[in-house]
């Protein structure tokens, strides 16, 4: 079976992590990227030095120098272990199954309710490869392929695009209908006629004018016509 690719949003949610060693440290990273808050159950004396970093800077991490307890699992959001203990960590699966709480389990794929993938960031630009489990090397060796490939201006389009529909939905408010289907034809037909790079160099005042002159008026005006010009 293939897996269902989702961006789960966690943004103030309650992510129990069990373990500080090395996944775990990646696991922090991810999580604190996602806005979440974290309780980490570790021993001290198996601390990662990423992870005693992340503890150093972070003040959305509470930490608990001890093994697990069930006791931990009260009111997480979502449990990821990352510890070198599978009995324990099948443990904590079952547990978590039984409060219907998602988990990872970093070293059985069978308790795991949903996997981790090998991760490209770029501003609001996301990227994960995930081979269903099958070869998590292979994963990270395809992502740093597509890393190489992806346009520079990408971020920065994406960014200006988000700030643009943000405008275009207070300007021409509500949701579905009319309205929607029209906000969605004029955003196609602009991203699909401007280049990325050119969405990256949108400033504030052209932004208005694509509005005016373009958004008002059905059309999607140039570049050019806006004074958009890449720096040669
Ligand atoms: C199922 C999954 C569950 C999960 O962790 O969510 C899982 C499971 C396991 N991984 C194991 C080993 C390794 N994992 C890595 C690396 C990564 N593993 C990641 C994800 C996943 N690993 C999920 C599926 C991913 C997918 O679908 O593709 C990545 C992509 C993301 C991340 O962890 O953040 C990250 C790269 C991050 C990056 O590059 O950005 C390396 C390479 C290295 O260390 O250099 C090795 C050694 C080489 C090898 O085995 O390939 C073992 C022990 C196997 C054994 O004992 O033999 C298990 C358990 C098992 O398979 O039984
Ligand atoms: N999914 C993945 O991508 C990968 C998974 N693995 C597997 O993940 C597991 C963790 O790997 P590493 O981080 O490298 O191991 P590690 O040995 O560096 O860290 C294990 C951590 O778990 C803690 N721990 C042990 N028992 C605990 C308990 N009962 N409660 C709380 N904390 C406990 C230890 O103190 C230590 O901090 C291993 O079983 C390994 O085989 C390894 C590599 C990649």
């Amino acid at each position: 079976m293939a897996s269902l690719l989702i961006a789960w949003q966690l943004t103030n949610k309650h992510v129990l992590i069990v373990g500080g060693g090395d996944v775990a440290s990646g696991r922090i990273d991810h999580v604190l990227a996602a806005g979440a808050h974290i309780t980490l159950v570790s021993p001290h004396d198996g601390l990662h030095p990423l992870t005693k970093h992340h503890l150093d800077t972070s003040d959305r991490i509470s930490y608990h120098d001890r093994p697990f307890l069930p006791a931990d699992l009260d009111h997480a959001d979502m449990v990821l272990t990352a510890i070198d203990d599978v009995a324990v960590s099948r443990d904590i699966a079952v547990r978590c199954r039984a409060l219907r709480i998602p988990v990872n389990v970093a070293d059985d794929p069978s308790f795991c309710d949903f996997y981790f993938g090998s991760q490209i960031r770029q501003g609001p630009l996301q990227i994960m490869v995930s081979t269903n489990g099958k070869g998590p090397k292979l994963a990270n060796i395809i992502r740093r392929k597509i890393e190489e490939s992806i346009p520079r201006g990408a971020g920065a389009a994406i960014e200006k695009t988000g700030l643009l529909r943000e405008r275009l939905k207070e300007r021409a408010p509500g949701v579905g209908g009319d309205v929607g289907k029209r906000r969605m034809k004029w955003m196609v037909e602009l991203c699909t006629a401007w280049e990325m790079d050119d969405l990256a160099l949108l400033d504030d005042s052209q932004m208005e004018r694509l509005l005016d002159e373009g958004w008002e008026h059905d059309i999607v005006p140039t570049p050019a016509e806006l004074g958009v010009a890449p720096v040669s």
